[in-house]
């Protein structure tokens, strides 16, 4: 008679483990003493105690293999914010997250730790120390915010005691840390063009960026802490640095780390708002003509100028969080890993 494997509580999958938030939760798993699945449309690298599952999470049968004799699921995979594929967000991150529930649920999965945002309250105006219980944007900046919110809702519905499959949310904000494709290439790159020379708006709008490693160490104080009695069953936690920064201040930061001139004039918000509402509104009518993808859309305007910092006291009380690394630690560590993307002259 065949014996069925009882899942061991130190074998995880992560779902977009392959990814820049993925990789770093695999190798701060193993260095716990976890064995990982990793599922992913790709794989980026190979690592012992990492086995790889190659697939898209929207086909069930394809996850199921990825699953077994896990216990504990982190779901990290999204497609990139800066698409605006309306089709491939709803696909991914809503029928996607579905699947994820129902293979889980076969699998006998006790615990599903996602990745949310907290830009699921974001509607592209302040939020100064906003808290998790902000209602969700009524009209979310874009379909990446609009596709995350209706994933977050899908898991947290999903938590059900009684079945014994337990479910959370973290909502982390401004990831960056080394391997990050976003935010440190994109600023490089705009810088590399000459179009960081102005600061949008008065430069003063306090932010949330959080270094990848304190993002690892909110999941997985969530894992650990997720059990039938535990207070954090079916809630969202932010996670962050729990140092707000001047947004201007932070990139002129990285940009000077770099070898880079910081920015220093100052333009409107509403007029770069207008403009680069504009300028999206052209990318689509022309696309059958001319494809081109504006740097300043809408969306990172609205986060370059507006207040948008989060309280972590939830995570705090509830998880026992607190940041691992500094902000000011966290840069140092992040400048220092991208030696090809420095000032040459
Ligand atoms: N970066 C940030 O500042 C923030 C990120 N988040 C969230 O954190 C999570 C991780 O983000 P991050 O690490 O930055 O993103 P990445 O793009 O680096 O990682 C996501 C991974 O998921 C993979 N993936 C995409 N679609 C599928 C699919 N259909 N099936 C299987 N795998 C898929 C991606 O592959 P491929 O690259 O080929 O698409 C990639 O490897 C996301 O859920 C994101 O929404 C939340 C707040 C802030
Ligand atoms: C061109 C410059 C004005 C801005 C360059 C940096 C930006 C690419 C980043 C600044 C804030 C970042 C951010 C995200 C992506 C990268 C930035 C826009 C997210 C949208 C990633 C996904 C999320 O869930 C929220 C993030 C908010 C901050």
């Amino acid at each position: 008679m065949a014996t069925r494997v009882r899942p061991s509580s130190k074998r995880c999958a992560v779902i977009g483990g392959s990814g820049f938030l993925g990789r770093h939760l695999v190798e701060k798993l193993l260095d716990r003493g976890y064995s990982v699945s990793v599922f992913d449309i790709r794989q980026s690298y190979e690592l012992p105690g990492v086995t790889f599952h190659q697939g898209d999470l929207c086909d069930k049968q394809a996850l199921l293999p990825a699953l077994k004799d896990v216990s504990l699921v982190f779901h990290c995979a999204s497609p990139s914010p800066a698409s605006d594929d309306r089709d491939l967000f709803e696909r991914v991150n809503i029928q996607g997250t579905q699947t994820v529930i129902q293979a889980c649920k076969e699998a006998g999965i006790q615990k599903l730790v996602l990745t949310s945002s907290a830009s699921v309250v974001f509607e592209g105006t302040d939020i100064k120390n906003g808290r998790e219980d902000l209602p969700y944007a009524k009209k979310p900046i874009d379909y990446y915010t609009k596709t995350k919110i209706e994933q977050e809702k899908l898991v947290l519905k999903a938590c059900d005691k009684q079945k014994g499959f337990l479910t959370v949310a973290i909502r982390p904000h401004g990831i960056f840390g080394p391997r990050d494709p976003q935010l440190v290439p994109i600023l490089v790159d705009t810088a590399r063009r000459g179009k960081m020379k102005f600061i949008i708006g008065d430069g003063t709008n306090l932010v949330d960026f959080t270094f990848v490693e304190n993002v690892v160490h909110g999941h997985i104080l969530a894992a650990e802490r997720l059990r039938p009695d535990s207070p954090i069953c079916g809630k969202p936690y932010h996670i962050t640095n729990d140092e707000p920064v001047r947004f201007w201040d932070f990139m002129s930061q990285v940009l000077v780390g770099l070898g880079y001139a910081p920015p220093r004039y100052h333009l409107p918000y509403a007029l770069v708002y207008g403009l680069a509402l504009l300028l999206w509104l052209l990318s689509i009518i022309l696309r059958p003509l001319k494809s081109f993808k504006p740097t300043f859309t809408p969306m990172r305007v609205a986060l370059a100028g507006t207040h948008h910092y989060y309280s972590c006291e939830r995570a705090k009380e509830d998880l026992g969080y607190t940041p691992v690394v500094s902000l000011k630690e966290g840069i140092a560590r992040t400048v220092q890993s991208y030696p090809h993307l420095r000032c040459e002259a």
